[in-house]
């Protein structure tokens, strides 16, 4: 008997054995709800390279640590420098859609502690890049997307190598680990839009076990 849930959402697609995209995965309203005190304890922020360049994407956090960039360095940080307090908590409903998403990729022992909150306006983009300043690389990183649709793109462990571009929608999740945990990717600029719920930018959540 057909399963009616899976007639009307997209099928899940695995790039490799390393990236799982899973179409209209997570409960966006619920999501885009649970993130609303976390921003209001740490709002958007553009953070300066440590060349000195304000990024274009606005980025927040929430868990036991964030990511940071600023003229020293990147790193995670228990502090959030705008605030000089902690991050907010790691929402339960947020974490357990990490879990669930990243269940789905295999790693059913997945316990984020960190939840980097990117937001791209229209025009920003996030240049090819290896996530690398997490300790434990044999967990993956699950991102999940709300408002205008991204361009990802994922490569192999080579900056230049060659590229495939995989478009994440509301809702979408995106798991990259075991042999693309260390994948160059990126986000290309974000296109002119207007989401009904997000706005005219794009806001991924990523939850890496950072610690
Ligand atoms: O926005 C995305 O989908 C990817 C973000 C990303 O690569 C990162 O936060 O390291
Ligand atoms: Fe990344």
């Amino acid at each position: 008997m057909a399963d009616l849930l899976s007639d009307l959402r997209p099928a899940e697609a695995w790039h490799g054995e390393g990236v799982l995209h899973l179409p209209g995965f997570a409960d966006a309203a619920a999501i885009w709800d649970a993130v609303q005190p976390v921003l209001e304890a740490a709002p958007f922020r553009h953070l300066v390279t440590p060349g000195g360049k304000a990024m274009s994407v606005a980025m927040t956090n929430c868990g036991r640590v964030g990511w940071v960039s600023d003229r020293s360095g990147y790193r995670y940080d228990p502090v959030d420098p705008l605030s000089g307090q902690a991050w907010p908590d790691m929402p339960d409903l947020l974490r357990a859609v990490a879990q669930r998403a990243a269940a789905a990729f295999g790693a059913a022992d997945f316990d984020p502690d960190a939840c980097l909150i990117n937001c791209y306006d229209v025009g920003a983009r996030l240049t090819p890049h290896q996530d690398r300043d997490e300790q434990d690389l044999g967990q993956p990183v699950v991102s999940v997307s709300l408002g205008l649709p991204g361009r990802f793109v994922i490569g192999d462990t080579t900056r230049a190598g060659p590229k495939q571009a995989i478009l994440l929608e509301h809702g979408d999740a995106l798991v990259f680990g075991r042999s693309a945990r260390l994948a160059y990717h990126g986000v290309l600029p974000v296109k002119t839009g207007t989401h009904g719920m997000i706005g005219a930018r794009r806001i991924s959540l990523t939850f890496r076990k950072a610690g």
